[in-house]
């Protein structure tokens, strides 16, 4: 028996391209509890594909666009760091449009990220006949040859059509490093609660402070469950969750004076989570300092990104 083989894949293209669909036909089922909160998550896992052999974990970027504003440039340096770090990148390109200016500005930029490996795919192939398809593919092995990318793979798919979706995935997670699945079969998709329950608790320490900790605040909730010995009909919600900020000064902000501005957090938080369950809740938090866990997509996961 082969080993097991787990880790990242992110998926890059111009707007329209079929990322989007192509995740979902990967994953089979939608995943969109954190990428529709673009702004609050860097690196949203898109969806997770779990097999008997492998664990392909999908994760998202704020897309790769062409600079023109600094806030481009800096969203831009941040795809970088995503592709330097997933384990595979898929570069999507329709077969029914011509690659265009735009796809060789992705190409010369993917050309940079040295380490890790690229398959390029082509897809949509249901919309245009088969020698269009035949012609995308050269055109893409030349933008390969004119970039100094080398294609870890070519490969042409349909995911309307479920065409080639199943020989992408293998292509995917044979490229993937030997390791352990990252989540358990099920996780995200099954605790949409969890990620709710995280994302208030986040808003909460956010509010009113939102200028000082940009993006630098993750929560992970560790625990959570209704209290044994509990009369049937007054329920107790435990909930135990960990405030992740990069810097020691930015603990400082979310636990406040005496802790005053993190018993703020808990009321509101809490009160957000009673009236979600319409349970009592006893909720535990605690902030942590996680350095640069922004740049670790590994940690990243862990922490439900
Ligand atoms: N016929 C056909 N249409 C597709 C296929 N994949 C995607 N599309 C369509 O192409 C359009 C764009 O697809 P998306 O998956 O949203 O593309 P995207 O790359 O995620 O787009 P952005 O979010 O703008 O970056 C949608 O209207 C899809 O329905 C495919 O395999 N076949």
């Amino acid at each position: 028996m082969s080993a097991f083989r787990s880790g990242f894949a992110c998926f890059v293209g111009r707007p329209n391209a079929g990322k989007s669909t192509l995740t979902n036909a990967l994953v089979g089922e939608k995943v969109a509890i954190t990428s529709s909160r673009p702004q609050t998550t860097r690196h949203a896992v898109r969806g997770i594909v779990h097999r008997e052999d492998a664990q392909l974990v999908l994760v998202d970027t704020p897309g790769l666009h062409k600079p023109r504003t600094l806030l481009g440039e800096r969203l831009n340096a941040v795809v970088m760091t995503t592709l330097g770090e997933v384990d595979v990148v898929g570069f999507c390109l329709p077969a029914d449009e011509r690659i265009g200016q735009g796809d060789t500005w992705i190409a010369g930029e993917l050309a940079k990220v040295r380490r890790t490996p690229k398959v390029a795919i082509v897809t949509k192939t249901d919309k245009v006949p088969r020698e269009r398809v035949a012609e995308q593919l050269l055109a893409v092995m030349r933008l390969g040859e004119a970039t100094g990318i080398e294609w870890a793979d070519v490969v042409p798919v349909s995911a309307v059509a479920d065409e080639q979706v199943g020989l992408l995935t293998d292509l995917l997670t044979r490229l993937l490093p030997e390791g352990p699945a990252y989540y358990p079969e099920g996780e995200l998709t099954d605790e949409p609660e969890m990620v709710m329950v995280a994302e208030l608790v986040r808003e909460a320490a956010l509010e009113g402070v939102r200028d000082e900790l940009p993006h630098s605040i993750a929560v992970v909730v560790e625990e959570m469950a209704y209290r044994e010995d509990r009369p049937e009909d007054r329920p107790l919600i435990d909930i135990a969750a960990t405030l992740f900020v990069e810097r020691p000064s930015q603990k400082a902000i979310v636990i406040g004076t005496k802790g005053a501005r993190l018993r703020d957090v808990g009321t509101r938080a809490r009160q957000q989570i009673e009236a979600l369950f319409g349970a009592p809740v006893y909720l535990d938090l605690r902030v942590k300092v996680a350095k640069d866990w922004q740049r670790d997509p590994r940690q990243l996961a862990r922490l439900g990104f």
